[in-house]
């Protein structure tokens, strides 16, 4: 492993910011802190660039201390949300502008610079852009010359706090295919934050997921998303729906659920919470069965529908349109369950953020 983070702890003041954080990343990795807002992702960032310090815990590189090393010494390249670009310098001089401010003896040559700057302006397919200042370049642009700027020192470890946070969807997707690319090319080891879930799964070799500065689960982006380690994990990644269910012998049983595709569970008997993702349910028309459609809205695609049933029990699912012939309002329905995930412990949260109250949006007869 080249970085080790143990038991690290950081408060500003009263707050615990981050509270004993264990990550170990390896040479060439490309980590995902994921995680929502205030969770402790930037703030970790900083500990690790050498532009903060944390109260207690480690940091070390390839077996060398890193909390004794300034952020120079350690080499690490930044790139940010907003583009810190110099404006009054060409996309040329920002890539240069690492290289050219390294003490003199570190420092190279002005023609083997330029080579440098030749080189990471074709790798980063911005050559056209040499002679133009931040001004003349779209945002996506910006941010590639950030890390252009970013990887001209040959960074031991490259950090990106949210790097296409302020692009649009389109950019976004984009640029996350080109990083992905320019990182296994380049063979960088790569830690960068984000809230956003597809951007964390669709880049990352790992993603790691932060809740008010503690680690909830580290994992590959599938196993993360198949098996979410915490109800906190759950929720965040959209099992949004929570049933509460009986568990017997290892299986979870629930008046109108046919739980039958759940793997069974090594959970005590008695109560627990199913978490599901609304596309995970099907529901079955069936005139024996406990639940009612009550409410139906279309997003084009989806059929998305409320199931309710007498005990009280209220359910969201979500149905390709093509599979929803007969779920109309007012049909009883069976629900198979495909996948979810069962913590257990009965009552779901408060924090749960299904409120029963809440109509479906664009509802219709
Ligand atoms: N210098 C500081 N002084 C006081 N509080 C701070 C400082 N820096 C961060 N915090 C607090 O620490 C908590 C974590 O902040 P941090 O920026 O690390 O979270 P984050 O997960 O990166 O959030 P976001 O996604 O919004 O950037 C927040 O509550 C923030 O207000």
């Amino acid at each position: 492993m080249s970085l080790v983070i143990s038991h690290l702890a950081r408060r500003f003041g009263a707050t615990a910011v981050l509270r004993g954080i264990q990550l170990e990343v390896g040479k060439g990795e490309l980590v995902a802190l994921l995680g929502p807002s205030g969770s402790g992702k930037t703030t970790l960032l900083r500990i690790i660039a050498g532009l903060d310090w944390p109260d207690a815990g480690g940091l070390s590189f390839d077996g060398t201390d890193w909390l004794g090393k300034s952020a120079a010494e350690r080499r690490i390249g930044f790139v940010f949300q907003h583009y810190a670009l110099f404006p009054h310098m060409t996309v040329r001089d920002n890539i240069a502008f690492g290289l050219t401010v390294l003490p003199r003896a570190q420092r190279p040559g002005k023609a083997q610079i330029a080579a440098t700057v030749d080189g990471l302006l074709r790798f980063l397919q911005i050559d056209g852009l040499s002679d133009r200042y931040p001004a003349e370049l779209s945002g996506g642009q910006r941010q590639r010359v950030a890390l252009g700027r970013a990887m001209a020192i040959e960074p031991r470890v490259l950090l990106l706090d949210e790097p296409f946070g302020a692009l649009d969807a389109q950019v976004r997707r984009d640029l996350r295919r080109w990083l992905r690319g320019v990182h296994d090319s380049a063979g960088t080891t790569t830690i960068f934050v984000t809230h956003d879930q597809e951007e964390a799964f669709e880049l990352a070799d790992r993603v790691v997921v932060m809740n008010g500065g503690v680690v909830e689960q580290i994992g590959h982006p599938d196993e993360i998303y198949d098996h979410p380690a915490t109800p906190f994990v759950a929720r965040f990644l959209g099992l949004t729906v929570e049933v509460p269910v009986a568990m017997r012998a290892g299986r979870a049983q629930a008046a109108g659920l046919d739980l039958a595709a759940l793997p069974r569970r090594a959970l005590p008997d008695g109560p627990a919470t199913l978490f599901l993702r609304p596309a995970d349910i099907q529901p079955v028309p069936d005139p024996a069965a406990p639940f009612r459609v009550t409410e139906t809205a279309t997003t084009g695609a989806l059929l998305r529908l409320v199931a309710e049933s007498e005990a009280g029990c209220r359910i969201e699912a979500e149905v390709p349109r093509r599979e929803a012939r007969g779920l109309s309002v007012g049909q009883p329905v069976g629900l198979r369950i495909v996948a979810g995930q069962i913590f257990p412990g009965g009552a779901p949260s408060a924090a749960a953020p299904t409120d029963a109250s809440r109509p479906l949006k664009e509802a219709r007869p």
